[in-house]
């Protein structure tokens, strides 16, 4: 299905709120009655026959149902479907126990839509699956009936047979992206979620699940994107009690802080950023974060190298100023980005001791994370220096910086980056599927953008360099990383839809289609260079027409 219908709202790029499940529950508190239950199924039912198309006669839905509210939403959607002349059958291993939920049942029975305990013979040969088994309530990993539904759901999944996941693929926590107790999890082609998008369905294994996610509002949440006012003012704590955990990344809060491109800018206007590691036999990651700096727009960029064995200058990137790290003016930078190739030796943790006293605006990525992680004294010097740094762990550096495990970190990453947040009191972003990013007095967020191809050597680098470029440009660090991290995401999208992925892009291909998306997002924000009112001449061209000319 390629539109979209008409109770939902298509919140791609924008800033959405994302409500955790306590969220959820203080709405329902709020809010709830059973005209919701109805609201939630009819949503449900014309995803459904937006589905279906044409084959609303002749094709037939299955429909799983559990034993709660995410039940009575999948038993209420069949029962729509059923009064519209669709050939539907709910499979309802275990009837509801009271409530909306048993009213749906009942109404559902009453009206005759045919009920099953167990998933039918002919299961394959329906046209649409849909997924009710659990939502927002499931306690512990599906077990008994419910495993062999969900297992039997996740193989129904297929391109021409689609399966929707009401609320939420059901087996997954809605707040981590987990699945719940390690349980199996529907593997669906859809989600629609119900009142709003909840953090689980865009990190951790969350995007594996979902396929597509739309939103169905219902009425409850204007389903409004957060403005920048509406997200600061939130964190100050005057906004609304529901205010989101975490806002979906999306251009319209970093957009505006770009700087513009006026005819009179000079280099000096986007910024000077230094990028420091290039330890001896790996100064390709630091020139590769240096390349990525320069394709984000900063003025200068120097690549500054620690070990012996830099090339004199970059030959495809001659612009790129390679400097000996004992001797670099760190005063000719407004930015750096430190930790590229840069290794664990003595010389590079003193390097890195320096690059936190210039008291610049500073991305600390990679080995400079690492040399944190060994060094506690290192690490108290960087918290107390403010919150002008960017920490970009991926999730083995979040555990080390921890002092944790890699598996406790992707249990729960929201956790895991307040915690690094507690413990640096500064901009960080835990990288992984569903990129978290933690800034310093405004909600954190996650990052909607990105695929597969980032998971190959020298994406992080690239993004390190991005980072830099845009601090060098005077974007706030939390603005800085939710820019780069967006775009990092977003070129490896339209890279595979060119075929350049997922499999086989390389980490410097990145930065190009950077360089390109932001430049349309300039173009769309500010017009065009060349753009400017045409000027009609008082001659004409051979064939009589006036002909026009700009003016310079
Ligand atoms: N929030 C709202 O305002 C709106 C919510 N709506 C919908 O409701 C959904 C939330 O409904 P919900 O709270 O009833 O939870 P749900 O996910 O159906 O499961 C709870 C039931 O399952 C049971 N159970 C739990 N684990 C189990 C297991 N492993 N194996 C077996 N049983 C297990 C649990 O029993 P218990 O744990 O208490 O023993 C309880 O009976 C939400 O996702 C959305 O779809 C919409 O209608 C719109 C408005
Ligand atoms: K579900």
């Amino acid at each position: 299905m390629t539109t979209t219908p008409r109770h939902f709202r298509d919140y791609r790029g924008l800033p959405m709120p994302l409500l955790d499940v306590a969220a959820h529950r203080r709405i329902e508190v709020r809010d709830a009655d059973a005209s919701l239950m109805r609201r939630a199924a009819e949503a449900a039912a014309e995803w459904v026959l937006a589905s279906l198309g044409d084959k609303v006669r002749g094709g037939s839905v299955l429909v799983c149902a559990g034993p709660g509210n995410n039940g009575g939403d999948a038993l209420l959607c069949a029962l729509q479907l059923h009064r519209r002349g669709v050939a539907v059958r709910a499979v309802v291993p275990v009837r509801p126990g009271g409530g909306d939920a048993l009213a749906a049942f009942e109404s559902a029975r009453q009206a005759g839509v045919p009920l099953l305990v167990d998933l039918p013979d002919d299961a394959t040969g329906c046209a649409v699956a849909v997924d009710g088994l659990f939502g927002i309530g499931l306690r512990r990993p599906l077990g008994g009936p419910f495993e062999a539904l969900a297992a039997a759901l996740s193989s129904l999944r297929s391109p021409t047979r689609p399966v929707l996941a009401l609320d939420l693929p059901s087996g997954l926590d809605a707040d981590t992206g987990r699945p719940v107790g390690g349980g199996p999890v529907v593997a669906a082609s859809a989600t629609l979620a119900m009142i709003a998008l909840k953090p689980g369905l865009f990190t951790g294994l969350g995007r594996d699940y979902t396929g597509r996610v739309w939103l169905a509002p219902l009425g409850l949440t204007d389903g409004l994107p957060h403005s920048r006012a509406t997200s600061r003012s939130n964190a100050e704590g005057s906004g609304d009690a529901d205010a989101a955990g975490a806002i979906l990344n999306a251009p319209g809060l970093f957009l505006p802080s770009l700087p513009a491109r006026r005819a009179a800018a000079h280099k000096g206007t986007f910024g000077t950023v230094a990028i420091v590691g290039g330890d001896t036999g790996t100064c390709g990651a630091t020139l590769l974060s240096a390349r990525a700096a320069l394709s984000a727009g900063a003025g200068r960029v120097h690549a500054v190298m620690l070990g012996t064995g830099a090339p004199a200058y970059d030959a495809p990137h001659p612009e790129i100023m390679i400097r000996a790290a004992d001797k670099f003016d760190w005063d000719s930078a407004d930015a750096l980005s430190v930790g590229a190739g840069m290794g664990r030796s003595d010389s590079a943790r003193a390097v890195l001791g320096r690059a936190i006293e210039t008291g610049k605006p500073a991305v600390l990525d990679a080995d400079a994370l690492n040399l944190l992680a060994d060094d506690g004294a290192l690490a108290a010097r960087a918290a107390a220096a403010g919150d002008r740094f960017v920490l970009t762990p991926h999730p083995g550096e979040a555990a080390r910086l921890l002092g944790t495990d890699t598996g406790t970190v992707e249990a729960n990453r929201p956790g895991a980056l307040r915690q690094l947040q507690q413990r640096f009191r500064c901009t960080v972003v835990l990288k992984g599927s569903g990129t978290l990013i933690g800034r310093v007095g405004a909600p954190a967020l996650l990052n909607p953008t990105g695929n597969a191809g980032l998971a190959s050597g020298g994406t992080g680098d690239v993004l390190g360099g991005l980072i830099g470029a845009f601090l060098a440009q005077r974007l706030s660090p939390g603005d800085a990383a939710a820019a780069a991290v967006y775009w990092h995401g977003r070129a490896a999208e339209t890279l595979a839809e060119r075929g350049i992925g997922p499999a086989g892009l390389t980490a410097g291909e990145l930065a190009p289609e950077v360089r390109g998306l932001m430049n349309q997002a300039l173009h769309e924000r500010d017009g065009r260079e060349g753009d400017g009112p045409l000027v009609a001449l008082a001659d004409a061209d051979a064939a009589g027409s006036p002909r026009q000319a700009p003016l310079y």
